[in-house]
C-alpha cells in the first residue's frame, strides 16, 4: 500500500518566502500547515577518489591503467530513495547501525549538502546540533553563549536577553565563567544544547549530542525538547541509545544500508532494531536478514503529491553540494 501525502506545488518559485506556507494555504487545508519537513525520494551518493596512487598519477602507465579500469573514482551510495513527511510537534528518532546513513540524512536536512537525487523541503532552516558544533575553546562559556547566539542570527540585544535562559538550560552555573578548554565533553554538549534550543528553533536536528549528559541533564533536556515541540517545532534525534530514543521520541525512522527500513511507533521500531542487531552480534547474519526483509515489507511507501499553494521551501536553497 502507498501512503500519498499531498502537500507541494511545483509551479511555485523555489525562492518563495518562508511565510508562503501559512499565507497561501486555504482554510479547508489547514492541516497541511503542520507539515515541517519533507524528504521526497532522497538519495545521496558520495564520490571519492581511489586511494590507489597510480590511479591518481599523471604518468603514461597510470593513464593506460585508467583507460582499462576507469577514473579511479569510487561511489558510496549512502542513502537511497528515502521519503517521509514530518509534521510540527513530532520528535523523530533516527536509528541504524554504524555507516547506515543517519548523519548523511541530517546533513541533507540542514540543506548544507544537496542530495544527488530527490529533494528535501523544509518550512524553515533546520538548526543542527551536533557533537562537532562549533564552540570556541579559548573563551568562556559566557562568551560562547553570545557567539553562538550571534552565529544563529540573533542581534547582540537578543543574545543578551537569552543569556539567563541558556544558563538555566545548561545548568553550568559558575563554570560559565571558565574557558571552554576546561570543560568536559559532557559540559560542552550541555552548552551546545542550551544555545541551540534557546533560539526557539522551528526544526532542530540533534546528532548524538544528548548521550554525553548525566541523568539530571537528560531530564532537563527532555523538558526543553518538549517545550520546543509545543512551540510547534519539530525535532530529529539521531542516537545509538534506544533508551534515549524510547524516552524522547514520538516516532522513529530506522535507516539501514542507506534505506528507510521502518517509520513508526518507537516501541515497535526499536524492538525490530534490537532483534536485528542482536542477531548480528550473535553471528547470525541470515536471521538478521530475515528481520530486515520482514521489517521492510511492513513499510508503507510514501508518495509525495504536488497540490496547489502549499509548498515549503527547499531545505537546500542557495547552498552547495
Ligand atoms: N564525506 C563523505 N565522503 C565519502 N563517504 C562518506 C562521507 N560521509 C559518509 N560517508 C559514507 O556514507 C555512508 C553513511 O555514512 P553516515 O555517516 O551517514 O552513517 P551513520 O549512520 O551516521 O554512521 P555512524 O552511526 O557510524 O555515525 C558510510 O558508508 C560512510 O562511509
Amino acid at each position: 500500500m502507498t501512503t500519498t501525502t499531498t502537500i507541494l506545488d511545483d509551479e511555485l518559485d523555489d525562492d518563495a518566502p518562508e511565510e508562503l506556507l501559512q499565507d497561501e494555504t486555504p482554510p479547508e487545508d489547514a492541516h497541511l500547515k503542520s507539515i515541517a519537513v519533507v524528504a521526497d525520494g532522497v538519495s545521496m551518493t558520495y564520490r571519492v577518489r581511489s586511494a590507489t596512487e597510480h590511479l591518481r598519477s599523471r604518468g603514461r602507465f597510470s593513464r593506460a591503467l585508467r583507460r582499462l579500469w576507469g577514473s579511479g573514482q569510487t561511489e558510496i551510495p549512502a542513502l537511497q530513495d528515502v521519503s517521509f513527511t514530518v509534521r510540527r510537534g513530532e520528535t523523530v528518532g533516527v536509528i541504524g547501525t554504524n555507516g547506515s546513513g543517519k548523519s548523511t540524512l541530517m546533513k541533507l536536512l540542514t540543506g548544507k549538502v544537496r542530495p544527488t537525487a530527490g529533494e528535501v523541503y523544509a518550512t524553515s532552516t533546520p538548526v543542527m546540533l551536533g557533537v562537532n558544533a562549533a564552540l570556541v575553546k579559548s573563551v568562556s562559556g559566557r562568551e560562547n553563549v553570545k557567539l553562538g547566539c550571534l552565529a544563529m542570527g540573533l542581534t547582540p540585544e537578543q543574545a543578551d536577553a537569552k543569556y539567563d535562559l541558556i544558563a538555566e538550560i545548561s545548568g553550568l552555573d559558575e563554570a560559565l565563567d571558565l574557558p571552554l578548554k576546561t570543560y568536559s565533553s559532557g559540559m560542552a554538549s550541555r552548552l551546545q544544547f542550551a544555545i541551540a534550543t534557546a533560539v526557539d528553533p522551528d526544526i532542530l536536528l540533534i546528532d548524538e549530542a544528548l548521550n554525553t549528559g548525566d541523568a539530571q541533564f537528560r531530564s532537563r533536556t527532555k523538558k526543553r525538547l518538549d517545550e520546543v515541540r509545543e512551540q510547534a517545532g519539530c525535532v530529529f534525534l539521531v542516537s545509538h541509545s534506544l533508551g534515549t530514543i524510547r524516552q524522547m521520541c514520538t516516532r522513529v525512522l530506522w535507516i539501514e544500508e542507506g534505506r528507510l527500513l521502518a517509520d513508526g511507533d518507537p516501541a515497535w521500531v526499536c524492538e525490530q532494531y534490537s532483534e536485528y542487531t542482536g542477531h548480528h552480534s550473535a553471528g547470525r547474519p541470515r536471521s538478521a536478514r530475515i528481520v530486515y526483509e520482514r521489517t521492510r515489507q511492513q513499510l508503507e511507501p510514501v508518495h509525495i503529491d504536488f497540490a496547489s499553494g502549499t509548498r515549503p521551501k527547499r531545505a537546500a536553497s542557495g547552498s552547495q553540494r
